[in-house]
């Protein structure tokens, strides 16, 4: 095993009924980096996501966290073992404060600790995502952008090594996004390494080490977001997304 990689996966398949949503799909995310996960709608970014953090069983396949194998574990199982996340459609304790929600994080994370260092973390993290003043809020009263911080928040509370973010900057505006992709470095400067799957195309360009493309199931490109964004038959994906949406 190449020493710098921290996630390798392999044969990585998810079948619903009819439709093979992810086809033999096999990349590696080498630690303290930014990768993108990307592809037109219903590619299978999600589900990819969905398998490797245990939310859905995989049909076949690997996927190796230092080594070891996340595939056929529970949520939790992988959380403990420092994979954290963000969903598509936000999941936050609503009924909890913001700093209740954090600190849930922390007590129940890969570095599980008493109240009262879960509370100063969770301060610390609620800070750092923007909602500082917010702490006492029940999380159900948030904005939808403020409860995507505090999913992240939450996340971070968990002390992850790879952090995995589903369209965490979608619906941002041009200076939120500004302040968010600037958050999404500092995660990374702290040596967290991420996976994120993202339409916003220059947020790719501008945060991504290395992208991985999916089209209808399949990894049909990996590499440098210059080079895989002028790939022929990334293009070509796209532009199957663009005129099936103006039929
Ligand atoms: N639980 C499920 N049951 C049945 N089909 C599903 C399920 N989850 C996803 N799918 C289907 O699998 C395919 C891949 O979906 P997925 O959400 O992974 O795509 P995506 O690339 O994340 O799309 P988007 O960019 O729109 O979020 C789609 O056709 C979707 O309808």
């Amino acid at each position: 095993m190449n020493a710098t990689m921290l996630l390798e996966v392999d044969g990585l398949s998810k079948r619903f009924g009819g439709l093979q949503a992810v086809n033999q799909v096999g990349f590696g995310i080498e630690e303290g980096q930014i990768y993108g996960l990307i592809g037109p709608n219903g590619s299978g970014k999600t589900t990819v996501m969905n398998l490797l953090t245990g939310e859905l069983p995989a049909d076949s396949g690997t996927a190796r966290l230092a080594g070891d194998n996340l595939i056929g574990r529970k949520p939790h199982e992988i959380n403990r073992r420092r994979v954290a996340r963000t969903f598509q459609l936000v999941r936050v304790l609503g009924g909890m404060s913001v700093r209740e929600n954090v600190m849930l994080g922390r007590l129940y994370g890969a570095e599980p600790t008493g109240k009262g260092a879960a509370m100063q973390d969770a301060e610390q993290l609620i800070e750092e995502v923007g909602l500082g003043n917010l702490a006492e809020q029940p999380a159900g009263q948030l904005t939808y952008i403020d409860q995507k911080r505090l999913e992240l928040a939450r996340a971070l509370a968990t002390r992850p090594r790879l952090l995995l973010l589903d369209e965490w900057l979608a619906g941002l505006n041009p200076t939120e996004l500004q302040v968010g992709m600037q958050l999404i470095e500092s995660i990374r400067d702290r040596g967290v390494t991420v996976l994120m799957v993202e339409h916003v195309m220059h947020a790719i360009r501008r945060l991504c080490d290395r992208v991985v493309v999916m089209n209808a199931g399949n990894r049909i490109a990996e590499g440098l977001p210059e080079e895989v964004l002028a790939d022929p038959e990334v293009v070509r994906a796209y532009l199957g997304e663009e005129e099936a949406a103006d039929a």
